[in-house]
This record gives structure tokens, C-alpha cells and sequence, in this order.
């Protein structure tokens, strides 16, 4: 990629501008004020998060990457009232966040669904906890069911379903209560390639259809760049703003924008932000000794 002459990322066509102006328009739904966070631990203080500040606004898709440890988890913990700030604030609709809430649903990489109950049961949960009866909550449900295409196994238990099946009924279910933000972290992460890349196009596909405002964690740039609007990066120790960058890709995305110059000029950025070149990071390397015969030649050039 480094022989390619690339645009520079922050340079947008004016469909990409007027995108943004008409983003920044809408009312603000979570704002991140002042965040930080400080864990105890038997070596000292852990600064997990350092004065985060970030402003969403209604129906916008913000993507978070950033190094191992970077405090991506402790952040959307905190915006989904999971864990409290140690200074600072999440508000969400202008009403401070301190507590889990309907209005937030959340999605997570490992497999949450209640192994005890049918897909069509597990969507129907949520439902029946803010206090549909059963029948329509029951239709509910069946609605949901038909969005993410999984009507034939409605009645399935989640050991019946692939993984990328149980991350759609997970999305189901977080979006059956009618959340006004959705708080994603690595909810692909366990997937294969394939799947996971079908997974994001489904994705894009209910965000279009529904009113909601995404917040997503992921380690894969790809995946950030392909379904954000924003992309907050931070870095570690402490964990800190890099950047917020303006994807400069148009809507609606579609997998062949991945070889688009604007594409490829995003994601060389984001490899520079997030592995600057010359970091001589002692754990990158490898400690091996050769174990091979003196005259093995894999990997010479031959
Ligand atoms: N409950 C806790 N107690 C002590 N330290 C913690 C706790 N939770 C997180 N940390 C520390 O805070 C920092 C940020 O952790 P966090 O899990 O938020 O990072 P992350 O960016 O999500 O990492 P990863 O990408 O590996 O999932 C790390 O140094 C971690 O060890």
C-alpha cells in the first residue's frame, strides 16, 4: 500500500461534506464529557480513561478502535451505566447516565442469549420485562424475527444456531426494546471472516431501516471504516483521544468501496495512528532461536 499515491483522508467530496453538515444538525443523543476512569490495582493506580470527550448525534454510527487496553471496554461500560466514571459524565438525551436503561440496548461478542430459551423466547424476554402481554409481545417478536431473516428457526434453541445466527437474534433482541442507542462491543469479533463480513452488511442494512444511534467497538479497521460515520481512535496508557475522523466514504456503503482510494487512504492513516511506524515495541518481537537444519532455505528467496 505504500507505493500507492493516496488522497488524503480528510478531503471529502461534497456529498460527504453535506452528509456531515446535515449529521451535525441533528440534536446530540450521548455525549461523553470529561470521562476518565482509575482502577486500583497491587502496581498502582491504572488511568484506564483520561479526559474522554466526544459528542453523538441522533442516528449517527460511531466505531472505536484503539490498541489492546486502550479502555475501548471501560468506555461503553460506562455509557452503558455499567460501570461509573471516576470524573466526569455520560448524558444521554441531556439526562445523566448511572445506571443501565431500556433506552441503551447492548451487544456483546460473546454469545448472550439465554440457552434456555427459543430465539423467538429470548426476543420475547425484554419485551415481556417492560410489560407487553404475551401476545404482542409474541408479535412483536415475530417482526424481528422476519427483519433479521431467521423466521424458519424461530422456535430454536440457541445451540441450534450458528454464531453468526446468535449475533442476529442478540441484535434482535437489543433492538426489540426500542433502544435510542445501541452500545456494540466486538459483537463480530468471534466470527469467521465470511460470516462476519455477511454480519456487517446485515448490519448496515437494520441501521438504515431503524432509528437508532450506533456506538461500535472493533479491533478489524475494515469493519470500522466500512460501517462508521465517525471513527473515535484511542490510545493506551492512558487511555486517551487520538483523533476523531470523518470517514470520508459515501453512504450507502457497499463491500466494493473496501478498494476505493478514500477507503485505502482512511485505513492507511488508521494503521499509522495505531501502529506508528519505528515503535520499537519490545513485545512485538519474537525471541526464537533456529531449530531448523543450517541449510533449510524456507523463507529465503528462491
Ligand atoms: N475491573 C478492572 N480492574 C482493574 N483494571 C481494569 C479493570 N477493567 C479494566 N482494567 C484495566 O483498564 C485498562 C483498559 O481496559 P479495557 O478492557 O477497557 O481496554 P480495551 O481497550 O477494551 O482492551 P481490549 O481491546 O484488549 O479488550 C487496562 O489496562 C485494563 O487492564
Amino acid at each position: 500500500m505504500s507505493d500507492l499515491i493516496l488522497p488524503d483522508y480528510r478531503v471529502q467530496t461534497d456529498a460527504v461534506r453535506n452528509r456531515f453538515a446535515r449529521i451535525k444538525k441533528r440534536p446530540v443523543t450521548m455525549e461523553v464529557k470529561g470521562v476518565s476512569k482509575y482502577f486500583s490495582s497491587k502496581h498502582g493506580t491504572i488511568t484506564a480513561l483520561k479526559d474522554i470527550n466526544l459528542t453523538i448525534h441522533k442516528r449517527e454510527f460511531v466505531c472505536v478502535i484503539g490498541p489492546s487496553g486502550c479502555g475501548k471496554s471501560t468506555l461503553i461500560r460506562i455509557m452503558a451505566g455499567l460501570e461509573q466514571a471516576s470524573e466526569g459524565e455520560v448524558r444521554l438525551d441531556g439526562k445523566a447516565v448511572d445506571k443501565p436503561g431500556p433506552e441503551r440496548g447492548m451487544v456483546f461478542q460473546g454469545y448472550t442469549l439465554f440457552p434456555w430459551l427459543s430465539v423467538k423466547q429470548n426476543i420475547m424476554f425484554g419485551l415481556r420485562e417492560s410489560g407487553y402481554n404475551k401476545g404482542s409481545a409474541e408479535a412483536e417478536a415475530r417482526q424481528w424475527i422476519e427483519l433479521i431473516g431467521l423466521s424458519r428457526f424461530e422456535n430454536s434453541y440457541p445451540h441450534q444456531l450458528s454464531g453468526g445466527m446468535k449475533q442476529r437474534v442478540a441484535i434482535a433482541r437489543a433492538l426489540a426494546n426500542k433502544p435510542k442507542v445501541l452500545l456494540m462491543d466486538e459483537p463480530f469479533g468471534a466470527l469467521d471472516a465470511q460470516t462476519r463480513s455477511k454480519m456487517q452488511s446485515h448490519l448496515m442494512e437494520i441501521w438504515k431501516n431503524i432509528d437508532v444511534t450506533v456506538f461500535f467497538i472493533t479491533h478489524d479497521l475494515d469493519e470500522a471504516i466500512y460501517l462508521a460515520d465517525r471513527i473515535l481512535v484511542l490510545k493506551s496508557n492512558p487511555g486517551e483521544v487520538q483523533e476523531i475522523i470523518e470517514v470520508p466514504i459515501p453512504q450507502p456503503r457497499h463491500p466494493d468501496q473496501f478498494l476505493t482510494a478514500e477507503f485505502l487512504a482512511t485505513k492507511k492513516h488508521l494503521e499509522q495512528l495505531i501502529h506508528p511506524a519505528n515503535q520499537d515495541d519490545d513485545e512485538d518481537h519474537l525471541n526464537l532461536i533456529r531449530m531448523v537444519p543450517v541449510n533449510d532455505d524456507v523463507g529465503s528467496v528462491f
